[in-house]
């Protein structure tokens, strides 16, 4: 059984004096347990705004979202979300943002403190542990932010271009640690990109996106083996997947533009 379950949801934004955009139309689809879905399309198509939905930060014009089983109502721990933007608590040190939810559940000092070490360890930021978000680069600070999502143990990992405004050497540093850490930890993600070498490198289902308003064009189950490293990258398979998403993508693309 699948843990997350959208089912024909649409969205409509009603902005006061301006025109109604339709964001999303009709979108199902299905995230099952313990696996890496990625959402991928043009700029504009409704990803954030389906991400947002299951975050329960938005809710749906029409059409239904279920977490095993049982609809979404609001924000939850439940989700963990990791954004573009840097989202940590800028007075706190690594480790005690790290701990920030383990302490909110209201977890014994010590196995918060656990909790931490142990993800701090895992994004390999040992070192800067007592450190400051001012004094992180780009990339240590969406380290930290994924450590902080796992910290609260969510059942899915929402992540929303967590890379998108790093350099692309750090990209690709952030892309297989996170593939690392998703291998040891086999959490349920849904992660959205506009990359497409990143979708086809993180993830076990890619959906394929149409320009707004934002359909499901097109489900394709990636059976690359894991697990996988920057040397996928450059395997036949990766160019065919690369190759079928490319043509999927290029009217869009060129939709989005218009
Ligand atoms: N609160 C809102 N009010 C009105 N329109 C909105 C609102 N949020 C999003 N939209 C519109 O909905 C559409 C989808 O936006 P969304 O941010 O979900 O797209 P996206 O695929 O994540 O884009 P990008 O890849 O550029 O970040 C856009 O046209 C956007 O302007």
């Amino acid at each position: 059984m699948s843990l997350l379950t959208l089912k024909d949801v649409s969205v409509r934004f009603e902005p006061k004096g301006k025109p109604p955009v339709t964001a999303l139309a009709e979108v199902s689809l299905t995230v099952p347990h313990d696996t890496f879905s990625v959402l991928v399309g043009p700029s504009g198509c409704g990803k954030s705004t389906l991400l947002r939905l299951v975050a329960g930060l938005e809710e749906p014009t029409s059409g239904s979202i279920t977490l095993d089983g049982r609809p979404i109502e609001g924000p939850s721990r439940e989700r963990g979300m990791v954004f573009q933007s840097y989202t940590l608590f800028p007075w706190l040190t690594v480790r005690e943002n790290v701990m920030f939810g383990p302490k909110l559940k209201g977890l014994p000092k010590s196995e918060c403190a656990a909790i931490a070490d142990e993800l701090i360890e895992a994004v390999h930021l040992k070192d800067f542990a007592r450190s400051y978000p001012t004094e992180l680069s780009g990339g240590m600070r969406q380290r930290v932010a994924i450590a902080r999502a796992l910290a609260n143990d969510p059942r899915i990992l929402l992540m929303d271009e967590p890379f998108g405004a790093l350099d692309s050497q750090t990209r690709q540093v952030m892309q297989e640690l996170l593939l690392e850490i998703w291998q040891s930890k086999r959490k349920t993600v849904l992660f959205i990109t506009h990359d497409i070498d990143e979708a086809i490198l993180l993830g076990d289902d890619i959906h394929v996106m149409t320009a707004r308003p934002g359909r499901i064009k097109a489900s394709i189950a990636n059976t690359i083996a894991r697990p996988r490293d920057i040397d996928t990258l450059i395997s036949e398979e990766f160019m065919g997947y690369k190759r079928q998403i490319l043509s999927l993508m290029h009217n869009e693309a060129l939709k989005a533009a218009m």
